[in-house]
Formats: structure tokens, C-alpha cells, sequence
């Protein structure tokens, strides 16, 4: 069965330079029980489409529904069915934790919600903050509130919207020990992040998005075999040749270049040599995702709008 589906979305926003395209024609079918990934860089429409599912923006064509209910012919249905953990932390301050996560349940109609708020207090680490008032809470406590507040009415589906950014190790450790429990038990889940460690490890499926298209849907095991299958790392202070410079991922004095053999390795190496580029430290390792993310997104270069 469908948990999510987007049929041939598209989102033009009018601006005064003229019509922005922030999603043209995006088709995807997330089934039950899945563990989605939705990546893809700043600006590429992932809160856009996110938010067409939430109902908080119109899609200016196609349709979107959430377990066979549509969000805007059967919004309260659809609405029911989701649980949304947004980007921004949005709360009222005049409340404490408890009763911020009670007066949600009052409006999804839901009176004797304590033992699952107490579960949910409890598995987010904030069992102990229970009576603290929202505007005492750090960033990081107040997105364990947001979490909580998205789940207070056990959604089949989960949408977390960058629920990392900016967040410490523990909280993320929790959090996606608590989610992943969640999927197990069937709950369907759509995340967006640039934490792309935590997309892989994670995520059974992804689509990437650019500029408002899917440039890439795949099952995640597939994506990373069809990768080059290795990389060669090194530490250098050392210029690259402009060939290979722009093969390169360099992240201050690391370097990761993509192989798809030893034997280009080998070349890779030699090449090197002949540019006066003395490595350090040199590893050769498997391709992850965010080899695959920066490829496909290079590949793409040049197209959309
Ligand atoms: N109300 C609006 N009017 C005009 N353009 C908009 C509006 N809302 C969003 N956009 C544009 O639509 C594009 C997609 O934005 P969106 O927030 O969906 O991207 P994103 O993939 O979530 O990015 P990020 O990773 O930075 O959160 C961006 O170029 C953004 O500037």
C-alpha cells in the first residue's frame, strides 16, 4: 500500500523577476513501512514539497496523498495520518512541555493521551523537563519538543523536515533510535537531510532532488553499488593538477578522488607523482553516499532552469 504519493506535482511561485519553478512535475510513491530519504541541496524544493504534503502550500498542479486521502480534498483525513517535525521550531511560549504535547492531542481529539506522552517524554530524553516552560528549553531540547509534538497522536507517517540541523550527537543518537523503533513497528518515514551519514545508514530509499526535479530514485543499496566503488583519500598541501583538481573533493587539507579500480588508483596515484603532489596518509576506501550525492548532482550541472 502507498503511504505517500506525489502524482506530476509542480510549484510556481510568481516573484518579481517572474515565475520561479520550485517543482516541476514531481512523481513519487512511498510505500508502508518504508524509511524514504529525500535529498538534494539548498533550494532544490524539499520544504516545498513538504509542505504541500503538510497542506500549509497549495501545489499549483498534479496531486499529493497520504495513505489514499487526499491533502486537499480530504484534508483532515490526510492531516491525521501524518506526523511533521518542521524545519523551524515554531511553539507557543506560554506553555511547559506537558502541556504543549496535551493540547496537541486535544487537537487531533485525543482526552486520555498521558500514558503515550509519558512514553514519548521518556524516549526523547525529556522526562525530566516535563514541567520546564518552553522558553527555558535550549535549541536542542526544543527540538526533542518538536519531535514529540509531531508524534503525539501516532501517525502512521512520519515526516522529519532536517531534523538534525544543528543539533547535538546525543539528541541525534536518541532520536533516531527512537524513529528507527518507530519504522520497525511500521510507521512510515520521510526524512530530508544534508547529514548524508544519517541518510545512509538509515534510509532504505532515496530520490535525490534538483532544482525542483528528481535527478535520481533508488533503492540506497543499489546507489552506492552503482558507484565507483572507491575512493582515494589523502592529506596534502600540495596544489592539485587542474585535471584532477576538478575530479576532487577537498575539504581543507583532505582529498577524496573517485576510482573506480586499482588500476586507476594506480594512474591516479602516478599522476599525482607527476604534478609534484607529495599525499599524505593515504587511504583507499569504499564510496559512501555523499560520493554518489556529489557525483549525481555534477552530472546535473548545466540543467534545470
Ligand atoms: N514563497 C516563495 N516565493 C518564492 N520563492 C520561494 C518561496 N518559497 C520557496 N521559494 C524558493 O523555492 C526554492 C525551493 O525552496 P525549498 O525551501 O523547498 O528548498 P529546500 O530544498 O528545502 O532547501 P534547504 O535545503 O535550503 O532547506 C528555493 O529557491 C526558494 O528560494
Amino acid at each position: 500500500m502507498t503511504a505517500v504519493s506525489f502524482q506530476s506535482v509542480s510549484k510556481t511561485y510568481t516573484t518579481p523577476k517572474g515565475d520561479f519553478h520550485a517543482l516541476q512535475n514531481v512523481s513519487l510513491d512511498i510505500e508502508v513501512g518504508e524509511f524514504f530519504g529525500l535529498l538534494g541541496p539548498n533550494g532544490a524544493g524539499k520544504t516545498t514539497l513538504i509542505s504541500i504534503l503538510a497542506g500549509l502550500a497549495r501545489a499549483s498542479s498534479g496531486r499529493v496523498s497520504v495513505l489514499g486521502h487526499d491533502v486537499q480534498g480530504d484534508f483532515s483525513a490526510a492531516r491525521q495520518r501524518l506526523g511533521i517535525v518542521p524545519q523551524e521550531l515554531v511553539f507557543d511560549p506560554f506553555f511547559n512541555v506537558r502541556e504543549t504535547l496535551q493540547l496537541q492531542s486535544g487537537y487531533f481529539g485525543l482526552k486520555n493521551n498521558d500514558a503515550w506522552i509519558d512514553e514519548l517524554l521518556e524516549s526523547l530524553g525529556l522526562a525530566d523537563k516535563a514541567t520546564a516552560n518552553l522558553r527555558q528549553l535550549s535549541g536542542g531540547m526544543k527540538r526533542r519538543v518538536m519531535v514529540a509534538q509531531a508524534l503525539v497522536h501516532k501517525p502512521p507517517v512520519i515526516v522529519l523536515d532536517e531534523p538534525t540541523a544543528g543539533v547535538d550527537v546525543e539528541l541525534r543518537q536518541t532520536l533516531w533510535q527512537f524513529i528507527a523503533q518507530l519504522n520497525k513497528q511500521g510507521h512510515t518515514v520521510l526524512l530530508t537531510t544534508h547529514y548524508l551519514e544519517e541518510a545512509e545508514a538509515l534510509c532504505s530509499r532515496v530520490a535525490m532532488l534538483k532544482r525542483g526535479q528528481i535527478v535520481t530514485l533508488s533503492r540506497m543499496d543499489d546507489l552506492l553499488k552503482s558507484a565507483s566503488s572507491t575512493v582515494l583519500q589523502f592529506k596534502t598541501d600540495d596544489a592539485l593538477p587542474a585535471d584532477l583538481a576538478t575530479r576532487a573533493r577537498v575539504t581543507g587539507r583532505i582529498v577524496q578522488i573517485p576510482a573506480h579500480d586499482a588500476a586507476d588508483v594506480e594512474q591516479l596515484l602516478a599522476a599525482l607523482r607527476q604534478g609534484g603532489v607529495r599525499p599524505q596518509e593515504v587511504e583507499i576506501r569504499r564510496a559512501d553516499l555523499e560520493d554518489v550525492f556529489i557525483h549525481v548532482m555534477q552530472q546535473q550541472q548545466g540543467g534545470g532552469q
